[in-house]
């Protein structure tokens, strides 16, 4: 079975059994005709996928891979904050009249810094750093800009990814590893693409810093299954799980600004059948 399945059976059981429930507390979210959206919810949940071995896509029910890959790259290659940059309508209901999400994720992300190398923004300081001081211990992002968050329609959630560069003995490449930092999850919506939307970040990363992609580490504070989703929840569950499909990147590009969804090759992708119309608290 593929192992992101096992933890996310897994994940789910834990937050059925032992998560606490929100209802009664006053939360943000609220359903599409107006209801408060409470959610079962576990804190601090981390898990760890080792890319050598398989990639952690789901098969208990299909994510999207291509429009994940979308998203990752609107948001670190195009550093975008406009729906009209993106190929899917996942953001429609945080964009404004003109399209824009505010000051949150590409916008972030295309912003430069002063460094002592010059002028750079957070990915072009990740690459600059892989490539010249990979040992580094200082290879981070982070979107969490408390100065902008009144200007963010969301606040990110995924917030933070932090690469960290191991030798492993015997192979003759550097093998680039990652933790992605999150203050909040939606389960059913957003683990698995979440999961795979940055395992292909970090796979593309390694790419063009000729390195091979080790482990993804997943740190989550705020894990939740929303009330109207729990029914979907265990019943995808109850699923026997395929094996993980192989998933691998065209490798004639060594270039981040030259990934397209085109580049993404997936095989053997068998899953169950897709739960349709997926709720999702706005
Ligand atoms: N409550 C909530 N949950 C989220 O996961 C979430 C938000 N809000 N707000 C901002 C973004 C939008 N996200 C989303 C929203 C929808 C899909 C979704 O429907 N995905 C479809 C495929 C879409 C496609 O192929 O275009 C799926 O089947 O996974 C995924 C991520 C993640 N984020
Ligand atoms: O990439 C994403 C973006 C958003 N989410 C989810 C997590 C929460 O359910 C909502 C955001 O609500 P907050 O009240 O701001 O926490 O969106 C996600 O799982 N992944």
């Amino acid at each position: 079975m593929s192992y992101a399945d096992d933890v996310f059976i897994k994940m789910c059981q834990d937050i059925l059994e032992n998560g606490t429930s929100t209802e009664g507390e006053k939360v943000r979210p609220v359903w599409e005709d107006g209801t408060p959206a409470y959610t079962i919810k576990k804190f601090g949940v981390v898990n760890r996928y080792d890319l050598r071995k398989e990639f952690p896509a789901m098969t208990l029910r299909r994510t999207a891979l291509k429009s994940a890959m979308d998203e990752i790259l609107w948001i670190w290659q195009k550093k975008s904050n406009n729906i009209h940059d993106l190929n899917s309508h996942i953001w429609d209901s945080w964009a404004d009249e003109k399209g824009s999400i505010g000051k949150a994720y590409g916008y972030q992300l295309g912003v430069k810094h002063q460094y002592k190398e010059g002028m750079m923004d957070q990915v072009d300081r990740v690459i600059y750093d892989l490539k010249n001081n990979p040992f580094s211990r200082r290879i981070m992002t982070n979107i969490y800009v408390h100065q902008d968050l009144h200007e963010m329609n969301l606040y990110p959630c995924a917030y933070s990814m932090t690469f960290n560069v191991t030798q492993t003995p015997g192979s003759d490449k550097l093998t680039l590893n990652a933790i992605l930092n999150q203050r909040s999850q939606d389960i059913l919506t957003a683990n698995n693409w979440n999961v795979c939307q940055y395992a292909l970040l970090l796979m593309m990363m390694a790419q063009v810093c000729d390195m091979e992609a080790g482990e993804l580490l997943h740190v989550v504070a705020d894990c939740h299954i929303y009330d109207r989703h729990i029914p979907l929840v265990k019943d995808m569950i109850q699923r026997k799980p395929y094996p993980a499909p192989i998933v691998k990147l065209n490798p004639e590009v060594k270039d981040f600004y030259q990934f397209t969804t085109d580049d993404l090759i997936v095989e053997n992708y068998e899953t169950w059948p897709q739960i349709k119309n997926i709720p999702v608290a706005i």
